[in-house]
């Protein structure tokens, strides 16, 4: 899924590289967590797999697809209108593909105000041009897979932290992901309501078939899933050494 990506940032006169040559894949159905000391380089490896941030070189794929991509290389224009043009195509691009075949959830789980629950997953699939009637039967099956049905009628200013991260689950599933992201989803919920979303998400990975990177620092909330891999300093590592107590 991701082959030997890079990403530099302009860093005054120079870059700075916060991911190094990383390469990983995650099997369908499954869930790998990511993990790293703060400023190693999780959220722009994310930001990468979910085609929000071009990479510098290496490409991401979905089954056999490329959907991200150097915006310059061999071939394309460097500067210009038409290195202009080619940009806009390739954001045009990557914004369907994530619709269609990558479901985020961000730290905060960045629900509309004003829609109610069942209208924020709503949203998602009429995006997509799905009839409005399985729309809805789609968000239900999937707030009551979340284990918020009984919110689906409320806007997110009623519901807890918890259950506003289940409604930016169930609507990241909205159109059946074949890849599935998660930034830190339990950051600002308490041990046992952290355990329990990571718990879901695993769950909800495997029903669904989705491929699933869960990024966190939270390594005590992680029993449930696959694998785990580690970062430092942009690259993967092998795993740190327990703390010796
Ligand atoms: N938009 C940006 N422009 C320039 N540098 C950036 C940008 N975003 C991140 N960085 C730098 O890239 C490096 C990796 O940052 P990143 O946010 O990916 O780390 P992280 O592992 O997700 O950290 P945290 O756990 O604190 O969220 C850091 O040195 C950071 O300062």
């Amino acid at each position: 899924m991701l082959d030997r990506i890079r990403l530099a940032y302009p860093d005054g006169d120079g870059v700075l590289v916060a991911v190094d040559d990383v390469s990983l894949t995650v099997p369908s159905g499954t869930t790998t967590a990511l993990l790293g000391p703060s400023g190693a380089g999780k959220s722009s490896l994310l930001a990468v797999a979910a085609t929000l941030t071009p990479p510098t070189s290496g490409v991401v794929r979905v089954g056999e697809d490329v959907v991200a991509a150097p915006l310059s290389g061999p071939g394309a224009p460097a500067t210009g209108r038409g290195a202009r043009r080619r940009a806009r195509r390739a954001a045009d691009r990557a914004a369907a593909l994530r619709r269609e075949r990558i479901g985020i959830v961000f730290q905060q789980p960045q629900l509309v105000a004003s829609l109610t629950v069942l209208e924020q997953l709503e949203l998602m699939s009429h995006l997509r041009g799905r009839p409005a009637a399985s729309r809805r039967a789609h968000a239900l099956a999937l707030l009551d897979a979340v284990g918020v049905a009984d919110r689906a009628d409320r806007r997110p200013e009623h519901l807890s932290g918890g259950q506003r991260q289940r409604v930016a689950i169930a609507r990241a599933l909205m159109n059946d992901p074949e890849v599935l992201l998660v930034d830190e989803p339990t950051s600002a919920l308490d041990h046992e309501r952290g355990v329990q979303v990571v718990e879901l998400v695993v769950r909800l990975a495997r029903e669904l078939d989705a491929a699933t990177l869960l990024v966190t620092h939270d390594e005590a909330t992680l029993d449930p899933v696959d694998a785990r891999v580690h970062m430092a300093d942009g690259r993967l590592v092998a795993a740190p050494a327990p703390a010796r107590v």
